[in-house]
């Protein structure tokens, strides 16, 4: 077993795009890119997908035809503790914008077990409360337990290729809630601090619905690449806070992959409206 190394990170990569449509086509040739170096290396590519806003964002993947979805095994960085066809599930919202439309075989995408019973037991409209969750060790259990199973299906992948503490993803591509949540890490939560585990629970998420599953920041800042995606006004305020802000106490800004990972920030000229960081014109 090794640990995280423990060079200094390299400082992100800004690239800020004019609209939406460069963006998505930026996303999409970047994506290929690290599909192809983790193809040469390994024959395979293992990404991380987030929900919210990002899914349409990967739409340009469709109208390439050097993408190799054989290859592809994917992970969802964050999910929330649904079913997998409720309009919340993050699996669903990347299944319906982009994997339905390619010949990725369902196998390859690794969702919650659909039939955990914590799926009925914190659906969004019966769930217990943050503070029935917090009094029972029971539903706690349960938690651990879906979190846990989500970990094993990692650790099936990565373990064959791999004696590191943590796995290394070849992409992790995340977004930035408005208050500089990523995945499901946000401002001020005890998660934020999980040293050991490679997927925690959460069951007391600011943003609905509560119950989640989210990876840890020891596995995003074991990956290789790690790209947020953010678009829109409504993202400026806090672009500017993550990146120009030296403190780094929000999630997004505590995202720093040590060498040889990187971090790059994807977004349009809208979100970075405010930002003083220096940008980096997109090229491959
Ligand atoms: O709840 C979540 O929010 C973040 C950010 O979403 P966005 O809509 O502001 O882009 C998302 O990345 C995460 O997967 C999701 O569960």
């Amino acid at each position: 077993m090794t640990s995280l190394p423990s060079q200094t990170p390299h400082p992100p990569v800004l690239h800020s795009l004019p609209g939406s449509s460069d963006l998505i086509e930026a996303v999409a040739k970047f994506v290929v890119k690290a599909q192809n170096e983790a193809i040469d290396k390994r024959d395979k590519f293992t990404i991380a997908l987030s929900g919210g806003s990002m899914p349409k964002n990967l739409t340009g993947l469709l109208n390439r035809n050097d993408v190799k979805w054989d290859k592809w095994e994917v992970f969802l960085a964050d999910e929330r503790v649904v079913p997998l066809d409720h309009p919340e599930s993050n699996f669903k919202a990347i299944y319906d914008e982009l994997f339905s439309k390619t010949p990725v075989n369902i196998s390859q995408i690794h969702a919650l077990n659909p039939d955990h019973d914590a799926i009925k037991k914190f659906f969004p409209d019966s769930s217990p409360s943050a503070k029935e969750i917090d009094e029972s060790e029971d539903l706690q259990d349960m938690l651990e337990d879906v979190a846990d199973e989500y970990e094993k299906k990692l650790v099936n992948a990565f373990a064959a290729r791999e004696a590191a503490r943590f796995p290394t993803f070849d992409l992790i591509l995340l977004g930035m809630g408005p208050d500089g949540h990523t995945g499901s890490l946000f401002p001020g939560h005890p998660v934020s601090k999980e040293s050991e585990r490679w997927i925690a629970y959460v069951y007391d998420s600011p943003k609905p619905p509560p119950v989640r599953i989210t990876l840890t920041f020891p596995v995003i800042n074991h990956a290789y690449r790690v790209a947020f995606i953010a678009a829109g006004e409504g993202k400026q305020d806090t672009l500017h806070q993550i990146l120009d802000s030296p403190s780094g106490d929000l999630p997004c800004a505590k995202v720093r992959p040590a060498p040889p990972g990187k971090v790059y920030w994807f977004v349009d000229d809208a979100a970075s409206g405010k930002t003083q960081y220096q940008k980096t014109p997109f090229q491959l």
